[in-house]
């Protein structure tokens, strides 16, 4: 359960796109949506610990996400998904898991990559590629298994689908909806794409500083 009291988020020339806003986003789904410049990435950050509130506390299971800092990668609970995947281009798929996995301490092995790979629908045989080799919707999935492979209970994914074609965008979020339900995750997604947000358990709208839960 992640809780965010009274958040505020106050950048110069006085833009606040979070305004005293209070949520609590549960196991499974939950869309962001909102118009450009809403908010959606700001939340994102916040509960990943990658940017500080101005005012208020975001709590992941009652323990308050690391405080951000340039030493810091985030709270070690959360994995983030970028739209444009960020995959490490000259390492292959199996390399780009072991990447993350131990750049979080902890050693990585076949057996983990190949079974993070397999829960984003990827078979074995592609731990050899290199993400450049790969299509758009195979590289966003390898972005997923990146973000499982490190063992958060929390994803969050920034415009995941935002790259990708029609029958893509459907099998992503075929692979989120998935992790939230079997694999008991919170998965946080931001999108513009209506059709992302309708299908996930939960969505929450944002705009004029506020956050509204949304049907
Ligand atoms: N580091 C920053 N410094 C100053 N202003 C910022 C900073 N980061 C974001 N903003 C501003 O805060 C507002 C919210 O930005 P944010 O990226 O969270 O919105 P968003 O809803 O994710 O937008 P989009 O849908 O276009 O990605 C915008 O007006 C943006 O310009």
């Amino acid at each position: 359960m992640i809780s965010l009291s009274c958040v505020s988020v106050e950048y110069g020339d006085k833009i606040m796109p979070l305004d005293d806003v209070s949520h609590t986003f549960h196991t499974g789904t939950t869309a962001v949506t909102g118009p450009s410049g809403s908010g959606k990435s700001t939340l994102l950050r916040l509960v990943a610990g990658l940017q500080n509130p101005t005012a208020g506390t975001v709590e992941i299971d009652g323990e308050p996400v690391g405080r951000a800092s340039w030493f810091s990668a985030g709270d070690p609970r959360v994995s983030v998904i970028y739209q444009d995947y960020r995959l490490v281009p000259f390492l292959t798929v199996a390399q780009n898991l072991s990447l993350a996995v131990e750049a979080r301490g902890a050693k990585s092995s076949t057996d983990q990559i190949e079974a993070a790979l397999a829960r984003v629908g990827l078979p074995s045989s592609m731990a050899d590629r290199l993400p450049g080799s790969m299509s758009s919707g195979e590289q966003q999935r390898v972005a997923i298994a990146r973000a499982l492979a490190v063992e958060s209970p929390v994803l969050v994914a920034d415009e995941p689908t935002g790259a990708l074609d029609a029958d893509n965008t459907a099998r992503i979020t075929d692979v989120l909806l998935e992790l939230g339900q079997s694999d008991d995750l919170t998965v946080i997604v931001a999108t513009h794409d209506l059709s992302v947000a309708e299908r996930m358990d939960q969505r929450i709208n944002l705009g004029a500083g506020l956050l509204v839960a949304a049907a």
